[in-house]
């Protein structure tokens, strides 16, 4: 049979069709260059629109009649004014060609499927939280549109998102902080538990701003801190939770400055006490060695150690330190002198007020009483049918402000039920230290932490809390036991050269011996 001829244009072989092709492809590039400008303002003022309309839809009802108002009061004027209209209009496209540029840098097709996907899992994570089912446009929802959840976000290098802007529906309990933490612990398990994040809630405008925040220096040891009369240095915490900037020296002398938490004390002081709580561990003991470190440069100290592991030994003897006692004996015999003190302070005080002369300036000589792990001391206590020495800290928590006496406590999260009700109360000063779940840490401060809870956090490194204040991140400056072997050489210096000298024993001469009788007429 004859094979039929092929039709024309396939005869010819492939050739002609690649080049039309390729003439397709190039006349659509040109266009799409001539036409990018006009792409992009398009793009800008969709942006422009969909602002506008979020902006329309957060405003109060009662606000809309004003705004209108201004709006049409502005067209108003721009019309009267000579070439009014015309500028305003490419003023216009102006913004929006600026708004409509593609802001996203190329990346490769894989990170950004990778990135995607990080996104996409997230929005579904918080549907359960941020929709009900009586929505009829839920903002999220299973296979929902995440662009118009998510304001902005963006990547760092490793591809772990470290800034996104997520709005959330009116009804959502925003002023709870039970339904903030929900929420938070699902976005710190989404967006990775190795990093810590900060979340900044605006409650107006229903928008939630997750950060992720760079660890706080963890390189910096106890030293002559410049403080203020008065005035104590807790840790290191965030530049943005601060005004203040504190200089200081980093591991190899380099001067530098860094963001501190200071805690007044004395007369003048709103939370005249510290609690400081932490597991095993946390650092809670050195916490206290580093503000005994402080206090002892203007003032005396006594430390009551019911961990009793020795680790103020450093302290014994020093000028200053009235005593470290680590047991339940010492500790009735200390805190009992101590409450007495406070009284005596007090009355000493009181009578040279009512003379018309200032207090005297033995009542004026800060004193501090350090109290590590009462809990162990109260347990002793009650064994042998004692009383606990927490009872005696009464006077010096509910008078030590006027009689400049400062009562800080350290206590392990397992026995915070130990802490007697004035030891609560008194101490508003709060920190938490070392791994803790947001719920524990919001136990202690009274609210939550304002970051996620990282999963491992360096010895020193928590939240800080002053009274009714914002919690703050916090890294205490490390000060070491100088006696523990495991302690670096330069740690152990550094403490050693800021604790007091012990004073000298009297040493009394000895009594010059009579020298022996020489008999008459010897010969020397
Ligand atoms: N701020 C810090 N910087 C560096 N290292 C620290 C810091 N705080 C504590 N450490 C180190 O962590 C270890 C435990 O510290 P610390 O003894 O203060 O903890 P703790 O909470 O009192 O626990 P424990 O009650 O078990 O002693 C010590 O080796 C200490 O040197």
């Amino acid at each position: 049979m004859a094979r039929r001829p092929l039709p024309s244009i396939l005869r010819g072989g492939t050739a002609p069709i690649v080049r039309s092709r390729e003439l397709a492809r190039s006349a659509a590039d040109n266009a799409t260059d001539v036409l990018h400008p006009l792409i992009t303002i398009g793009r800008g003022l969709r942006r422009l629109a969909a602002a506008g309309r979020r902006k329309w839809a957060d405003t109060p009802k009662d606000r809309r009649g004003p705004l209108l108002f201004l709006i049409a009061a502005v067209l108003l004027v721009l019309s009267l004014l000579r070439y009014g209209l015309p500028l305003a209009g490419a003023a216009l496209l102006a913004v929006a060609a600026c708004t409509g540029r593609d802001r996203k840098p190329a990346t490769p097709a894989a990170d950004d499927d990778a990135r995607s996907q990080r996104l996409t899992s997230l929005y579904e994570a918080l549907v359960p939280y941020f929709s009900v089912p009586d929505d009829p446009a839920p903002l999220y929802t299973y296979g929902g549109d995440r662009e118009k959840a998510f304001a902005s976000h963006s990547f760092d290098e490793s591809g772990h998102p470290d800034r996104l802007v997520l709005r959330y529906p009116g009804y959502f309990t925003d002023a709870e902080p039970e339904s903030r933490l929900r929420v938070e612990q699902v976005l710190a398990a989404k967006l990775g538990r190795a990093r810590e994040y900060r979340f900044d809630w605006n409650e107006q405008g229903n928008e939630l701003t997750v950060t992720a925040v760079a660890p706080l220096p963890c390189d910096l040891t106890a030293q002559p801190f410049a403080t203020a009369p008065g005035e104590y240095l807790l840790g290191f915490t965030d530049a943005a939770d601060t005004a203040r900037t504190l200089p200081v020296n980093g591991p190899d002398g380099d001067p530098r400055d860094e963001p501190p938490v200071l805690w007044r004390t004395g007369a003048r002081a709103t939370e005249p006490h510290l609690l400081a709580v932490g597991h095993p561990g946390s650092g809670t003991t050195s916490l206290l060695r580093s503000l005994a470190l402080q206090a002892l440069r203007h003032g005396d100290v006594l430390v009551v150690d019911g961990g009793g592991a020795g680790e103020y030994a450093c302290l014994t003897g020093r000028e200053g330190v009235l005593a470290v006692e680590c047991d339940l004996d010492g500790a009735l015999t200390g805190l009992e002198w101590a409450c007495h003190e406070t009284e005596r302070r007090l009355i000493a005080a009181g009578r040279a007020r009512q003379e018309g002369h200032p207090p005297p300036p033995d009542t004026r000589r800060p004193l501090w009483i350090l109290l590590d792990r009462p809990a162990a001391l109260a347990h002793l206590a009650e064994a042998e049918g004692r009383t606990d020495p927490q009872s005696l800290l009464q006077v010096p928590l509910r008078h030590g402000r006027a009689a400049q006496v400062t009562v800080v406590v350290a206590e392990q999260f397992d026995s915070t039920e130990s802490l007697t009700e004035p030891v609560r109360r008194h101490t508003r000063a709060r920190v938490v230290l070392g791994r803790a779940s947001a719920a524990q840490v919001a136990l202690v401060l009274g609210a939550p932490p304002n970051t996620s809870t990282p999963v491992a956090a360096p010895p020193g490194r928590g939240w800080v809390r002053l009274g009714d204040g914002p919690v703050q991140r916090l890294q205490v400056p490390a000060a070491p036991d100088p006696y523990d072997e495991g302690t670096a050489e330069a740690d152990r210096r550094a403490v050693l050269e800021l604790l007091p000298p012990r004073p000298q024993p009297l040493t009394v001469p000895p009594a010059p011996t009579e020298p022996p009788a020489v008999p008459a007429g010897a010969d020397l």
